[in-house]
């Protein structure tokens, strides 16, 4: 099945991913909760609205599953690397069309995934002694990726203006300028807030760097996941004169085969990148070349037609917010798939909110503290889901909060006898 009707994909439709080794069903214990498999809840596995981890529910393109099937019928799956030079060539189309961009294609280096990227970049670039910068709040594995180097995370707070979140740039430069600060990752579209920064922002970012001899690590994963009209500027394209800005890009999350682990790498430096070629474990899954390769080549329609339906989950959990929880404060992200909510009126005190609406709503969720900094308050909603899977997760956390909140008022109203 193609998950195909007519001409448009089905993103209504629900699939089961039980007994599929997925973290989203079987790894929240352990990744939410630091929690063994025994942990129970009052809700079955199966009876969980699942919010959490970034990855969608919907079918990952069936033109991307035609080629995994077309390699898988070549039937050897011995080692692989990216030989073969139509891979470059559905890159570098892929980023003339959306972004305008292009590269030199001995800049292109490929990783098993972002994540590993990050800890690998990371530790070519700084010395022990040296530290790592990011904005706040922040995707929980940038700070993972100085962690697991053994190097100090500097953190600069972004301001929040009534859910509106911009950088603080008098912070941001007075950190840069520490010199033991040697990399800044930078997340380009922002996960947690969805902001596509603007040319000036970018062009600030760049230039604090640059002038205080810091390298950038650009992470541009969501850089696809835009609302529609929206547009992505790749900030090495606003410094063509440098070569140390490192884009981080997959299609991974645009089209819903992060389990594939494959991601684009742009390293113009060439002493980086004979480091990483020297020291990065290049062979690559022959699967992952081919859906990667795939994606790129065919992917427009089901892209175009996907970012149609976050946009109207979109709009839907903001008249929802309107209606049930008013005092919630939300914007339409401008990028990702994920909602970024500050419930601080009606969220329980001094409680895990993952545990709260895991207990309490069967809804599995990031907060705030999920986040190294600076989110307190906040939820975050993954939104790439059918719409009926969404209206119930939002109904179950309207009723679970305004439940919370009612109790919360009788309880101030209970008269005290003297
Ligand atoms: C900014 C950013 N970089 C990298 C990754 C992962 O890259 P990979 O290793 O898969 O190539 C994610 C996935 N974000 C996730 C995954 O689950 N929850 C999130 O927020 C991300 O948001």
């Amino acid at each position: 099945n193609t998950n195909k009707i007519d001409n448009s994909y089905n993103f209504d439709e629900i699939i089961d991913r039980t007994g599929t080794n997925a973290m989203n069903t079987d790894g929240f214990r352990q990744y939410i909760f630091n929690a063994t498999s025994e942990m129970k809840f009052p809700f079955k596995d199966e009876e969980f609205i699942r919010m959490w981890i970034a990855d969608m529910e919907f079918a990952t393109p069936p033109e991307i599953l035609d080629a995994v099937r077309e390699r898988l019928d070549r039937r050897i799956m011995g080692y692989s690397q990216v030989f073969d030079p139509i891979y470059y060539e559905a890159v570098a189309s892929w980023m003339k069309r959306y972004y305008d961009w292009s590269f030199p294609k001995e800049h292109l280096e490929t990783s098993n995934g972002i994540i590993p990227a990050l800890y690998e970049l990371v530790e070519y670039i700084c010395q022990p002694d040296e530290k790592v910068l990011i904005l706040t709040p922040s995707y929980g594995f940038f700070k993972s990726a100085a962690d697991h180097n053994q190097l100090e995370l500097v953190c600069s707070d972004m301001l929040n203006e009534e859910g509106h979140y911009t950088i603080d740039f008098d912070d941001f430069e007075a950190k840069a300028r520490d010199e033991k600060v040697r990399v800044c990752i930078f997340c380009n579209p922002h996960n947690p807030s969805g902001r596509i920064w603007s040319t000036e922002e970018l062009k600030r970012v760049g230039e604090i760097c640059l002038n205080n001899e810091l390298w950038i690590i650009s992470d541009e994963i969501h850089c696809d996941l835009l609302r529609t009209g929206k547009t992505h500027t790749p900030l090495a394209k606003l410094f063509p004169d440098t070569d140390r800005i490192i884009t981080c890009m997959s299609p991974s999350k645009t089209f819903n085969m992060a389990g594939l682990m494959f991601s684009n790498v742009i390293i113009p430096n060439k002493a980086l990148r004979e480091i990483w070629q020297a020291r990065h474990y290049g062979f690559k899954n022959p699967l992952s070349i081919a859906a990667t390769q795939a994606a790129y080549v065919h992917g427009d329609e089901w892209l175009r037609q996907l970012k149609l339906y976050l946009d109207d989950n979109f709009a839907y959990v903001d008249d929802f917010l309107k209606t049930h929880l008013p005092l919630a404060v939300f914007h339409i992200p401008e990028a990702t798939y994920l909602a970024w909510i500050d419930i601080t009126p009606y969220a329980p005190k001094n409680v895990s909110l993952p545990l709260f609406f895991a207990e309490q709503a069967g809804v599995l969720l990031e907060d705030g503290g999920m986040f190294v900094a600076n989110g307190e308050g906040c939820i975050r909603l993954n939104l790439a889901c059918p719409r009926s899977i969404l209206k119930e997760g939002l109904s179950r956390i309207s009723r679970v909060l305004v439940d919370q909140k009612t109790e919360q008022k009788q309880v101030k109203e209970v008269p005290v006898h003297v």
